[in-house]
């Protein structure tokens, strides 16, 4: 079932937490509302779900009207980090719950239901738990239960809102490969918030980046990576390393170096460079190789974080190395090297100046 989002307002008092919002979602996508604390995420998911009002716009599934619709009627599951298991409830009650409240006329009989849950279990493999209490499963196996309750009921749309946001990272990354698996095979449109950007990016298939009530830009983690459309996607996704300077003749004049920026307009701007784009030499080849002294060497796995210190203006740069790219350069804390930036985005600082 598609989704459509249509200019779609919200106030609480008078603090607008949504500012216009567009966005559609197509029948079968799983999409990420990524962004800070207070960006509006889980006041947008809330009016997709009936559960919140917004005061304009409409939200359209399948191309119908749905702005008035009562949560009830809407046929969307849910799973929340907070939306805690029934805990007086086995957990084959708690996955069979949205089935044996219906009302008569549509109820499934028990066998129907049996089998249902049966195979809802299976799928997120807990069979040989149906009988213990959700005070009896681990975190991440009570989420996984929150999955199977909320596909229970077969919904056309499943929204999530920080689903594995209070367990550990190694237990995420299993339950974001159940999510994905299962969407998949439930054949749902899914929406879920995250402020994670690693989860967004890893699991979804657009992400939509907010802020401010605002959505920044929506596209696929390539795309919103690769292809930031301004300094706050850029900041928001990755660390990232900042060359303040003045723009003239395509080169970004920084300290005492100057970088070719070949497609750059003239003025004020700043160079956006991820920690990884970056080259590390022992000599001084070009205008824009940066004399800089090493600080600090940090190995995280694979990786080897550098930080250095331009010797220009006396500030930090963060550099990641591959391991094998590390052990060639021989590099050691203190010594003087010559970075320069491989890749590097330019952004005209429009508010310099003002
Ligand atoms: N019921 C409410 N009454 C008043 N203000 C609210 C209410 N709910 C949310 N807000 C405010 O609206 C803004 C957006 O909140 P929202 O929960 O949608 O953001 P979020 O991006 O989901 O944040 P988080 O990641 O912290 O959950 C915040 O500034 C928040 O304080």
């Amino acid at each position: 079932m598609s989704i459509v989002i249509e200019n779609v307002t919200k106030y609480y008092g008078s603090y607008q937490a949504l500012q216009n919002i567009n966005l559609e979602i197509k029948s079968g996508e799983l999409v990420a509302l990524l962004g800070p604390s207070g960006s509006g995420k889980t006041s947008l998911l809330r009016i997709i779900a009936g559960l919140e009002q917004a005061e304009n716009g409409n939200i359209l599934f399948n191309e119908e009207n749905y702005t008035n619709k009562h949560v009830k009627d809407r046929n969307v599951g849910f799973v929340f980090q907070h939306y805690a298991l029934f805990r007086n409830m086995t957990i084959f009650d708690n996955v069979a719950y949205g089935l044996k409240v219906r009302p008569r006329k549509i109820r499934p009989s028990k066998t129907a239901i049996e089998q249902k849950v049966t195979e809802l279990l299976q799928l997120v493999k807990l069979e040989g738990y149906k009988d213990r209490y959700p005070s009896q499963l681990s975190g991440g196996q009570r989420q996984r239960v929150a999955l199977a309750r909320a596909l229970a009921v077969e919904p056309n749309i499943l929204l999530l809102d920080e689903p594995f946001g209070a367990l550990d990272a190694k237990v995420r990354k299993e339950l974001r490969r159940w999510l994905r698996r299962l969407h998949d095979e439930f054949n749902v449109t899914s929406v879920f918030v995250t402020h994670d950007q690693e989860e967004a990016m890893d699991v979804a298939d657009r992400v939509v980046i907010m802020n401010e009530g605002k959505i920044e830009q929506i596209g696929t983690p390539e795309e919103v990576y690769d292809q930031p459309k301004n300094p706050f996607v850029y900041d928001f996704l990755g660390s990232v390393n900042l060359f303040k300077g003045k723009v003239h003749q395509g080169k970004l004049a920084t300290g005492n170096v100057e970088i070719h920026v070949p497609d750059s307009e003239d003025g004020e701007s700043t160079g956006y460079v991820r920690a990884h784009n970056f080259i590390i030499e022992r000599e001084s080849l070009e205008t824009d190789s940066i004399a800089s002294v090493i600080d600090h060497i940090h190995t995280i796995g694979p990786i080897v974080r550098i930080e250095v210190i331009r010797q220009d203006i006396n500030e930090p740069l963060e550099i990641e190395l591959t391991k094998e790219q590390y052990n060639n350069l021989e590099l050691k804390k203190g010594e003087i090297v010559f970075v320069r930036p491989k890749e590097l985005k330019v952004f005209v600082d429009y508010m310099a100046g003002i």
